[in-house]
């Protein structure tokens, strides 16, 4: 385990080494803890394709603006550390608030400009500055020294997280190249996120419905047939317990809404994305859609 940059770096260079190689590859995969299968199969496509596998365990405070959110969000270094071990992650980066931020909270910071007030940044504001912030710093800790190939990877539950690391990237010429991984769910449909360890049995049944709304949405573009959202906010609104946020349909790099009423049938790809309270939670989940 590293604690510090300098640690970091110091592990990353001497295994880089190890692989001798003339251009080694490196994964970096950024998580906040708590980890579950998601994470395992981030780190599973890391360690499929890279030489290195270094994983972070980082809970930014930067990105919460909810502090009672903050102070409850589950920690579990050693379960962690467990299950990275287990996926065959070389080094985990594992800093403190005081040395990722030593000070107090940065002066500078990433703007996430007008794709970062949508959606999840229009309910959680600043979110989005505070995760390009961190996940700037990350790529510069474990930026390798020495020429290598360099890989970062991502979730694509968090599917504007990905779009806005993607433009942060392409915007401040990032050397990293950005490999999103598909959604990994439970058996239930219900997208695998540290947050569902909140959600009561009858929560958990309840928030089956955003999975089933997205997946009306998917069958229907896959059938040619007109999406109809409307139809399918109405069957997450019908839901008891469930407070939906949004369910929208967008191109998936843009995030620009696309027609989705009852007469719009699909033209090329696009993604529904959806967020919703249960039991208090909030829950995200999203799927691509394939005319
Ligand atoms: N079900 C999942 N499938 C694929 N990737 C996931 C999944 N859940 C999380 N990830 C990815 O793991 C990385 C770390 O995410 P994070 O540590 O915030 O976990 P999380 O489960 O998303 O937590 P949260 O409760 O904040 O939603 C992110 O890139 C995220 O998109
Ligand atoms: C990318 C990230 C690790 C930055 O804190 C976080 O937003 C997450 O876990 O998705
Ligand atoms: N996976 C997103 C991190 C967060 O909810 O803050």
């Amino acid at each position: 385990m590293a604690a510090t940059p300098a640690e970091l770096s110091n592990a990353i260079a001497e295994l880089l080494e190890a692989a001798g190689k003339d251009r080694p590859t490196l994964g970096l995969v950024p998580t906040m803890g708590a980890l579950h299968q998601g994470h395992a199969a981030l780190a599973q496509a890391a360690r499929a394709e890279n030489d290195v596998v270094v994983a972070s365990i980082f809970v930014n405070p930067l990105q919460f603006d909810d502090p009672a959110d903050l102070a409850r969000y589950p920690r579990t270094l050693e379960a962690d550390l467990d299950l990275l071990g287990a996926a065959g992650v070389d080094v985990v980066f594992a800093p403190t608030e005081e040395t990722m931020y030593p000070g107090g909270l940065p002066l500078v910071r990433v703007s996430s400009g007008s794709l970062g007030t949508r959606f999840e940044g229009a309910s959680r504001p600043r979110h989005f500055d505070g995760v390009l912030t961190v996940v700037a710093k990350l790529l510069h800790c474990a930026q390798p020294a020495v020429p290598a190939e360099y890989r970062a990877y991502f979730g694509q539950k968090d599917a504007q997280q990905v779009a806005l690391i993607r433009r942060m990237v392409a915007d401040l010429n990032f050397p990293v190249q950005i490999r999103p991984v598909p959604i990994v769910r439970a058996a239930d449909g219900l997208a695998e996120s540290s947050r569902n360890v909140f959600l009561s049995p009858e929560d958990r049944l309840n928030a089956l419905v955003l999975s089933a709304a997205l997946r009306q949405l998917r069958d229907r573009a896959e059938a040619g047939r007109p999406l109809d959202l409307p139809a399918a906010v109405g069957l997450i609104t019908a839901q008891a317990g469930v407070e939906l946020d949004y369910l929208q349909v967008v191109d998936p790099l843009t995030l620009d809404p696309v027609p989705a009423g009852p007469e719009d049938t699909l033209t090329g790809p696009a993604l529904a994305l959806a967020a919703a309270r249960v039991g208090g939670i909030r829950l995200i989940d999203n799927m691509e859609l394939q005319a």
